[in-house]
């Protein structure tokens, strides 16, 4: 089953037949074991009190905002829940991006601990806590964004993300998009295991008796027991007894209603591209933060990836501005608006990782997985961008070069596609550059010349970041501590807590308040972390604790209210960390770096150069 090519980018199973163009998906090149890591581990970038009425009313805010909420996770997949105000989700390009929906079926899942715990190898670029670096608010700090296979994927199958349960019903009209619900193929998979297993009970038992006892289970007990929906059951279980086992091996009933799902490698070939050349690393530039290094040895004019880009027509939308709370007084309820009487705050993270040109107001987000990870390597760079040319796997829509920006931001899909390709011998280990240009270098050296006349060798504030490195061999600090060792302001303490009565069942009470206090009973392993079970604390009471470091008694919040809080005992070290309040992380420093990658010259149409 495994033909050497972790993952294939080709047309997904959810293009519609209308469609003038594919819609990409991702496919398994290998089969990946239920609960196995699968490949690549991305950035998520957040976009911070983005998606507001204010800047749906900027010009082509409302086309926009529109386009790009169909890339979103929601900051609680990130862990960015306290970057702004108002929200903060974010794009994960690669696996974010192309692993699509499917309305009864996925196979995968963020695995949320690999995001929220932040331990990645390649984030030991960091700086030293309390120093200044040039990389501080020049990359985003959420990295290591992993998907995991929630069953069984076989070789030649579309990623399908779960996206929860917001999105069912949306997408009925695409073909492979049944009606059936994902129910009824559980319970079909349940009878044909039950019928599997009967009859390896009873191996003597002949064709015909098979077919008497299933044609009684399906015709007569599952129409009493299932009702309406026993139509439906029934006819994903095929009727033939000898069939059953096939639909076991291929995965249960909707694995085996929709077989031809299954690409082979021939198909793959032909209609993909093999994403076998980048894994992720730490830069060797210095303060470039993370790269891209080839996965294996790349010949040169060898497309290294394509990537489908995200068009955004006004980079202006980018803007960040102070936000202020109007009240509303006609439904009495408050309205966030931009405040822009004091200028902008600065720009989304998001313009580190898009592409752009001077002379126009539209730029580019790869999407392709691992393509942000891509460095600048000046005239030194081993590869180069160009838009995907019709002889190439995928090709770019080239009718798309003659439109107008306005045009382009009527595009409410990922039209555009744009390849990498090496401009010479690439070794294994090596680290793919591409040149960002003179634009973004000339910006890179001005703030670097500013940064060292300001903060270097200067102490930066501690930040949230800084404190999980401090106190990773530290114990928290309780109230009797706290004086001495102060946090700096703008520092959240927050804990992963699922918890119990406590073992011995006697229910004990917070004298003072008369709140339950709880038992700590999890997450104990690793893909249990998850922010659904993260609580803003403060920490009572710490006592070491052999194996674990130290235990902590905390108060957890429950809520917006104040009052509204418990007490858990038992809380290991390692299920509390740090977060940064709203705008006080790195991303928010007042002269942080922001430019977009240079888009070569002559892949900007003069169609697309209105600011000229
Ligand atoms: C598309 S991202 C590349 C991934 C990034 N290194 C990271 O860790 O997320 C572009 C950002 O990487 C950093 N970078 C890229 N090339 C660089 C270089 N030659 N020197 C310094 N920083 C660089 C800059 O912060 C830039 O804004």
């Amino acid at each position: 089953e495994n033909d050497g090519c972790p993952m294939w980018l080709a047309p997904s199973y959810t293009t519609t037949l209308s469609a003038d163009f594919p819609k990409y998906g991702l496919f398994a090149g290998q089969a990946y074991k239920q609960d196995s890591i699968l490949p690549f581990s991305e950035l998520a970038i957040p976009l911070i009190d983005f998606f507001a009425d204010f800047n749906r009313g900027k010009p082509h805010g409302s086309d926009v905002l529109e386009f790009l909420e169909n890339y979103l996770w929601t900051q609680e997949k990130i862990g960015s829940m306290w970057e702004g105000v108002i929200s903060a989700p974010g794009i994960i390009p690669g696996i974010g991006v192309l692993a699509n929906y499917h309305s009864t079926y996925s196979n995968a899942d963020f695995l949320q601990a690999s995001i929220l715990l932040r331990e990645t190898k390649d984030d030991e670029f960091k700086k030293k806590p309390g120093e200044a670096n040039l990389i501080r608010g020049a990359v985003t700090p959420y990295s290591n964004a992993t998907l995991k296979a929630t069953q069984h994927i076989p070789a030649g199958m579309e990623i399908f993300a779960d996206f929860g349960e917001v999105w069912d019903g949306n997408l009925t009209e695409n073909i492979y998009q049944d009606k059936i619900h994902r129910y009824d193929y559980n319970i079909a998979d349940e009878i044909v295991n039950k019928m599997v297993d009967l009859y390896e009970k009873h191996p003597g038992l002949s064709l015909d008796m098979k077919e008497d006892i299933m044609d009684f289970m399906l015709q007569k007990v599952l129409t009493t027991v299932a009702g309406p929906n026993a139509k439906t059951i029934n006819s994903l279980i095929p009727d033939n007894p000898r069939k059953l086992k096939k639909v076991q091996e291929a995965g249960g009933t909707f694995m085996y209603r929709y077989r031809d799902m299954i690409r082979t490698s021939e198909w793959l070939e032909e209609n993909g591209f093999c994403l076998d050349t980048i894994r992720h690393g730490v830069s060797t530039i210095p303060n470039a933060g993370r790269g891209a290094f080839a996965a294996r040895d790349i010949k040169e004019g060898e497309i290294i990836t394509i990537t489908p880009m995200v068009h955004i027509a006004d980079k202006d939308l980018l803007t960040m501005y102070r936000i202020e709370f109007v009240e509303n007084e006609e439904n009495d309820t408050e309205e966030a608006e931009y405040d822009e009487s004091e200028g902008p705050l600065g720009k989304q993270i998001l313009l580190n990782y898009a592409f752009g040109h001077p002379e126009s107001s539209m730029i580019f987000v790869p999407t392709g997985p691992q393509v942000t990870l891509i460095n600048n390597g000046a005239k030194d760079a081993n590869a180069r961008v160009k838009w995907a040319e019709s002889n190439d796997p995928m090709e770019n829509p080239s009718s798309y070069l003659d439109l107008s920006v306005d045009d382009m931001a009527q595009v409410k899909e990922s039209v555009l596609m744009m390849k990498v390709v090496a401009a010479r011998d690439i070794g294994v280990g090596e680290e793919i550059t591409i040149n960002y240009g003179n634009s973004w270098q000339k910006a890179w050296d001005s703030y670097e010349e500013k940064w060292k006349i300001t903060k270097e060798g200067k102490p930066h504030p501690l930040k949230a970041e800084d404190l999980r490195i401090m106190y990773k061999n530290k114990p928290l600090e309780t109230p009797e501590t706290i004086e001495d060792n102060p946090y700096p302001d703008d520092i959240l303490t927050l804990c992963f807590l699922f918890t119990d009565e406590r073992p011995d069942g006697k229910q004990m009470t917070n004298q003072e308040f008369g709140t339950e206090i709880n038992q700590f009973v999890g997450p104990t392993k690793y893909e249990a972390y998850d922010s659904k079970s993260l609580y803003l604390v403060s920490v009572l009471d710490r006592m070491e604790a052999p194996g674990f470091f130290y235990n902590y008694t905390v108060r957890a919040s429950l809520g917006d209210d104040e009052e509204e809080f418990a007490d858990v005992v038992d809380v290991p070290h390692s299920a509390c960390t740090f977060f940064d309040s709203h705008y006080s992380s790195d991303i928010h420093l007042e002269d942080a770096f922001r430019h977009p990658i240079g888009m070569p010259e002559s892949l900007i149409p003069v169609s697309w150069r209105n600011l000229r």
